[in-house]
C-alpha cells in the first residue's frame, strides 16, 4: 500500500484534538474550540492540552507562575539571539534559540515529568526570543516586562516595548488559543516523529519549528500577509487572483488537506475578531480585502475543494495588532508549541519508533564503473 503525503494514515490514538468534519467543529480535549477561544486564555488551554483537564484557579496560577519564572532564557541563549544578523528570518532565530535552550541542561531524564518541565521552559522562553531579536534588529534594546500578566501580554509588550491595551491582549489571546493545536498537522507529526526516537523535547520542538516554516504550512501566514499588501485593494482582487492562477501559482491562505468541503472551522471566530479589530481601529481595509479574496477565490476554486484556511485571517489580525509581517510565523509557533508538547507527551506514553517505508522504483544490478572509465 502506498499513501503519498501519508494522507489518511492514522499514526496514533489521541485524546488531544478532534476535528469533526461533518459538523465543522474542532475540540480540544473534548471542549469546543470556539467556546475556548471566547472564554479561555492561552495558558489555560496549554494546561488543558498538556494535562488533559481544565485547571482549578490555584492550578492555573501556579502554572502561570512557573511559566513566568522561566520567561527570560539563559544568558547563552540571549547571546545567540543577539549575535544573529539583523537580516535573519525571525523563525530561524526562534528555531536556533529553542535548540540552544537545551545546552547545558542534564538531558538524561526522558520521563513525562522531565519533558513537561522542558515544554514549560520552551513555551515560556519563545516570546522573549522572538521579541528580543526583533528589537535588536530594529536598533532597540530587548525588554523583559516582568509585570506582564499573561503569555499574550508579555509577547506584545516585549515586541513593542510598551504595554499593549487589554483589548489587544485579548485579541492576541484568542489567536493563540485558535492556533494552539490542530491534530496531526505536519509540525505535530514532525515533533512526534523526532520524539519517537526518545530524543528530548528540545529536539522535538526545534524540528517542529523547522516544519512550521514551510509555505505549505505555517509560512503561509507570512505569504498571506504579503498577498494582502500586493493586492492592495478590493478592486484588484479579481485580476490579481486570475493572474496567479493563470501562472499556476497557489493562493496563500487557501486550501487544506482536511477541509475539502467547506472553510476551516476556525474562520468563524477569526472573521469576527478581524472585524472587531477593524472597527476598533476604524480601518476596514484589510478585513474587507480578506473577505473579498475569500469570496472570489471560493467562487473560482471551491469545486476543487479549495476554501480559505486560518492563515488568511491570521494575517489580517496580526496586521491590526501591528506585528511586522515576518513575525506572523514565529507568533504561530509561540502558540502551536502548546500542541507540539501535548503530542510529544501523549506519544511518549505508548512510544513506538516511527519508521515508515517506501516503494523503491529505481534500477537494480548496476555494475560499478571506475571513475576513469566513465564517459
Ligand atoms: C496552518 C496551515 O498550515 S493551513 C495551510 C496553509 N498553507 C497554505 O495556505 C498554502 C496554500 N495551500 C496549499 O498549498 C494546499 O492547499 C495545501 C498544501 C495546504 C493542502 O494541499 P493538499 O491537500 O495536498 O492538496 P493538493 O496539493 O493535492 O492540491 C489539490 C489541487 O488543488 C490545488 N490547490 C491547492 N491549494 C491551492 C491554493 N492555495 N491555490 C490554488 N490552487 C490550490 C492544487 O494545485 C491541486 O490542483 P490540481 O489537482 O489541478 O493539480
Ligand atoms: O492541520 C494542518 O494540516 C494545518 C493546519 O491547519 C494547522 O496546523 O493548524
Amino acid at each position: 500500500m502506498y499513501f503519498p503525503g501519508l494522507e489518511g494514515v492514522v499514526i496514533k490514538e489521541t485524546k488531544i484534538c478532534h476535528i469533526d468534519l461533518e459538523n465543522s467543529k474542532i475540540y480540544y480535549r473534548g471542549y469546543d474550540l470556539e467556546e475556548l477561544a471566547l472564554n479561555s486564555s492561552f495558558e489555560e488551554v496549554a494546561y488543558l492540552l498538556w494535562f488533559g483537564r481544565l485547571p482549578s484557579s490555584r492550578e492555573l496560577e501556579e502554572f502561570k507562575n512557573r511559566l513566568r519564572s522561566v520567561r527570560k532564557p539563559p544568558r547563552h541563549v540571549e547571546e545567540i539571539v543577539a549575535s544573529a544578523p539583523p537580516s535573519a528570518e525571525p523563525i530561524d532565530v526562534l528555531r536556533t534559540g529553542v535548540s540552544a535552550l537545551a545546552l547545558g541542561e542534564d538531558l538524561s531524564a526522558r520521563d513525562i515529568e522531565a519533558e513537561l518541565r522542558r515544554g514549560e521552559r520552551i513555551t515560556a522562553a519563545m516570546p522573549y526570543i522572538v521579541a528580543a531579536f526583533h528589537r535588536l534588529r530594529t536598533g532597540q534594546r530587548p525588554v523583559d516586562p516582568a509585570e506582564a500578566a499573561s503569555h499574550a501580554e508579555y509577547y506584545l509588550w516585549a515586541v513593542r516595548g510598551e504595554r499593549p491595551t487589554p483589548r489587544e491582549v485579548r485579541a492576541l489571546d484568542v489567536m493563540l488559543v485558535i492556533y494552539a493545536e490542530h491534530s496531526m498537522n505536519n509540525s505535530a507529526f514532525t515533533a512526534v516523529s523526532v520524539a519517537s526516537t526518545l530524543a528530548d523535547m528540545y529536539a522535538a520542538v526545534t524540528a517542529a519549528i523547522a516544519s512550521l516554516k514551510g509555505p505549505l504550512h505555517g509560512g503561509a501566514n507570512v505569504d498571506a500577509a504579503k498577498m494582502l499588501e500586493e493586492v492592495g485593494s478590493v478592486q484588484r482582487v479579481q485580476s490579481w487572483v486570475d493572474e496567479q492562477l493563470a501562472k499556476g501559482r497557489r493562493i496563500p491562505g487557501f486550501g487544506h488537506r482536511l477541509y475539502k468541503k467547506g472553510p476551516d472551522p476556525r474562520l468563524r471566530v477569526l472573521r469576527l475578531l478581524a472585524r472587531d479589530l477593524a472597527a476598533e481601529r476604524g480601518d476596514f481595509r484589510w478585513v474587507e480585502l480578506a473577505e473579498k479574496l475569500e469570496e472570489y477565490v471560493t467562487s473560482k476554486l471551491s469545486q476543487k475543494g479549495i476554501y480559505p484556511n486560518t492563515d488568511l485571517y491570521a494575517a489580517v489580525i496580526f496586521r491590526y495588532l501591528g506585528l511586522p509581517v515576518d513575525l506572523n510565523l514565529p507568533t504561530f509557533a509561540v502558540s502551536r508549541v502548546a500542541g507540539w508538547v501535548a503530542h510529544v507527551v501523549e506519544y511518549r506514553q505508548s512510544n513506538r519508533l516511527i519508521r515508515p517505508t517506501e516503494r523503491y522504483t529505481g534500477p537494480l544490478g548496476l555494475r560499478y564503473v571506475p571513475i576513469d572509465q566513465r564517459g
